[in-house]
């Protein structure tokens, strides 16, 4: 039998470089017990590099390693810990692509408006490094968040701030009441294995194949919707107005990066509303100059830069004076002057809404200032929770972190599905006419909607195994953690009507007695589960893909401050397990803070809570008893780092990243040392603890004394590992008294 094996991905920003520091703290631990801890670098300058091997030389070259996990995902013994990664936007991939360039790797442009077969193809490999690439192929199982006890008491004890909430707030949610993807959806629930293509059946009588194939499993569910572009224009025009005569601010809150077709599209329009007299007057120039703004603003402030300074400023004061009747937007960075319309990914809904609520509803004004604000969510399906929530909060004041309950999630999120798996089935329509689900062998039109041009046009799909195994893993947790658990399923949505079908007949093989688990329509749900949240009582939100995105940010940010904090399972569906760590993402602020002042806000307590469990199943797995015990003390540590408050703080001069994990790696030793279950564990750790524990005011100092002063990390999307490793480990009584264990 192979040895133990754990893979720790190595992914980019804030938690690539925690990483730096904390393998060698993990290797230093799981060596003595004969387990590996390999890495699989899927940053997305690994993932642009291992797509161009021609282009590269024999040293350059980077194996398809995404590709590689995603293939053991679907092995038993499999033991993934997967960190944050980024979901690239156009421009961010573009940077990423310069940046490369410019350290000697011959890649390709971008080609951003691609005319010949080879710009296609380039453009297509670059297309798969784009948006939520990772996840999806790594998910080959369903999702389980939840704050793990200690957590959840450490927030009650040390209750982060909570933005008051007053019935007079203004904020609200803003969607569509019609011509959006809840309003027209069909679903159905296939009766046996088909082979499908989608196709437009034109007015003007061509018929354009879209997908040629997609093959579908039997029971299997598929839904095709549509958003329409001229219910969406009215919309946003309507919307824009209300705020301007009500003088609240206007924010767009999408998920560009993993509905990463249609979200881009949806935020373009935005963007071609607010400031239409600009696009009326320069729309031809801004043709030609290939301004695609579904790319953001900083696509048009970008190409119109090649322009002579006399036109490039005329543009300028077009744009500056479509804000003179358009409402204030709600800005990313109001000291740079970025707006929401800058960049796509810049607000993603799943983060953006909570720090709002958080916050008592307030986004940043231009002024630097909290306001008011609408946010604008076109999609009605999920958006109509936040509005709930908002009623809630207006109503009962702002969540109390001390006394409220908890909300843990189960989420359905294996082989691609629901929404989140749709890109590759998404599609603009480019003639009026009919969208139709045609079975391949039969020619039988199996779902049909009447489009128009521009309307965006999709179909989803999910299988049933992953929703037999959701079914599952809700009475698991329900019967685990005693719970109520609560399926958000809405009867009159199409999908979720047929969901509700299966959930009800996939309850019946499990024992469900004493258990309470009901179905309830996202708001009512929604209501439930805060009505007992503000009385203490805990309850599990069982949810589609989508909800479990957004609802695992949610309640943690209001529960615990971050979702950092959570721990985050996904039982693959083959027997492996894949251990996420917290459920936010990359924070790329915090790596702006380390260059300038050399302070690492990111809190790495998701990555403890990960390794922990994958510690604890490769030790059952592999009946490995060393490795139980690892995992048995470095939650004990995890609890004590907790209760001793050695998080990172935000400010620079305070203890960071780099000092919580020297605490973690403190209390482990000592947890180590201080049981006699494993005499070899105790003997190999007793003269560390002794070590840490002599040398932690030494050690905390030379981790204090590198802040306050730029850091040199020799990249952003490919950093220079040694320039890193000198960053990340300063403290040289640290380095070695971790490298004496191995001596
Ligand atoms: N699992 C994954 O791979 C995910 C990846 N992403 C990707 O991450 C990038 C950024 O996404 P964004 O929506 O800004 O969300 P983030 O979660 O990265 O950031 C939102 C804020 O949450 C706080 N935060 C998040 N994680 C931590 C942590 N470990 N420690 C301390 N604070 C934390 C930070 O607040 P503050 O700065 O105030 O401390 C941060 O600014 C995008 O590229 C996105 O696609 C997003 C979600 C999941
Ligand atoms: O893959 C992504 O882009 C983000 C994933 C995410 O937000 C989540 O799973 O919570
Ligand atoms: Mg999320």
């Amino acid at each position: 039998m192979s040895k133990p094996t754990i893979i720790y991905t190595l992914t980019d920003e804030a938690p690539f470089l925690a990483t730096q520091a904390f393998l060698p703290i993990i290797r230093t631990f799981t060596a003595p017990a004969g387990i590996d801890v390999t890495t699989s670098d899927i940053s997305v300058a690994a993932r642009i590099l291992g797509q161009f091997p021609e282009s590269l030389t024999e040293a350059q070259r980077v194996p398809d390693n995404l590709a590689e996990l995603g293939k053991l995902t679907l092995l038993p013994d499999t033991n993934i810990i997967k960190l944050p990664n980024i979901s690239a936007s156009v421009h961010q991939l573009i940077s990423a692509i310069k940046e490369l360039q410019a350290r000697g790797y011959k890649i390709p442009d971008y080609p951003e408006d691609p005319k010949t077969d080879e710009e296609k193809a380039i453009r297509a490999r670059y297309s798969k490094c784009l948006g939520s690439a990772v996840n999806p192929v790594l998910r080959e199982g369903n999702s389980d968040r939840r704050a793990p006890k200690a957590v959840k008491e450490y927030a009650r004890k040390n209750p982060h701030s909570m933005g008051k909430w007053s019935m007079a707030s203004r904020t609200h949610v803003a969607h569509m009441k019609h011509g959006d993807f809840y309003h027209g959806e069909k679903s159905m629930t296939l009766d046996k294995a088909r082979d499908v293509k989608m196709e437009l059946v034109g007015k003007s009588g061509k018929t354009t194949v879209l997908k040629p194939k997609v093959s579908l499993l039997a029971g299997e569910i598929i839904d095709s919707m549509y958003m329409s572009k001229k219910a969406l224009l009215a919309f946003y025009e309507e919307q824009m107005e209300d705020a301007r005569e009500t003088g609240v601010m206007f924010s767009l809150h999408v998920k560009a990066t993993m509905m990463k077709v249609s979200h881009p599209i949806v935020f373009g329009h935005a963007v071609r509303v607010f400031y239409k007299e600009a696009f009326e007057k320069h729309g031809k120039l801004f043709d030609e100059l290939g301004v695609n703004v579904n790319n953001g603003m900083v696509d048009l402030y970008t190409k119109i830069e090649s322009l002579p300074s006399t036109k490039k400023e005329e543009i300028i004061r077009d744009l500056h004076a479509c804000h003179e009747h358009r409402p204030e937007l709600a800005m990313v960075d109001s000291a740079k002057g970025i707006t929401n319309l800058h960049a796509p990914n810049d607000v993603i809904v799943d983060a953006s809404m909570p720090a709002m609520i958080r916050i008592g509803g307030k986004m940043w004004g231009a002024d630097g200032k909290p306001k008011d604000t609408k946010a604008v969510i076109p999609e009605s399906t999920f958006a109509r929770i936040y509005q709930e929530i908002i009623n809630f909060c207006k109503t009962n004041g702002n969540f109390d972190p001390v006394t409220m309950g908890t909300v843990p999630n189960v989420g359905l999120m294996a082989q691609q599905a629901e929404e989140y798996g749709s890109h590759d089935k998404t599609f603009e329509v480019t003639e009026d006419g009919v969208a139709n689900i045609v079975d391949l062998a039969t020619g039988e039109v199996l779902l049909s909607q009447n489009v128009e041009a521009g309307d965006i046009w999709r179909m989803c799909q999910v299988k049933d195994a992953p929703i037999r195994d959701w079914v599952k893993l809700a009475v698991t947790r329900a019967r685990n953690s005693g719970m109520p658990a609560l399926f958000w399923l809405d009867p009159y949505r199409p999908h979720e009507a047929e969901m509700i079908k299966k959930v009800q007949t996939y309850l019946k093989d499990h024992d469900t007695q004493g258990l309470d688990i009901q179905i309830m329509s996202q708001v009512r749900a929604m209501r439930y589960t805060l009505e007992r949240v503000i009385r203490g009582l805990d309850t599990i939100s069982v949810t589609g893909n989508i909800l479990r995105d957004y609802l695992t940010d949610l309640f943690p940010i209001m529960e615990l401050g971050t979702s950092a904090k959570m721990l985050s399972i996904v039982p693959l569906m083959a027997g492996g397990g894949m251990y996420e760590t917290g459920a936010g993402g990359s924070a790329p602020k915090h790596v702006k803070q380390l260059v300038e002042e050399n302070h690492l806000r990111w809190d790495s307590l998701g990555e403890f809570l990960a390794l922990a469990v994958s510690l604890e199943d490769l030790g059952l797995k592999t009946k490995n008893a060393q490795a139980k015990i690892l995992a048995k003390t470095l939650d004990t540590a995890t609890g004590k780092l907790l209760d001793n408050n050695k998080n990172p703080s935000p400010k620079t001069g305070q203890l960071d990243n780099r000092g919580s994990q020297f605490y973690l790696a403190m209390y482990w030793a000592q947890e180590l040392a201080a049981q006699t279950d494993d005499k070899a564990l105790q003997a190999k750790f007793a003269p560390l603890a002794d070590a840490l524990t002599r040398d932690e005011q030494k050690i905390v100092d030379e981790l204090k004394a590198v802040q306050g002063q730029p850091a040199d990390i020799g990249g952003y999307y490919l950093v220079d590992a040694e320039k890193c490793e000198a960053v990340m480990r300063p403290s040289a009584t640290l380095n070695a008294a971790l490298k004496s264990v191995a001596a």
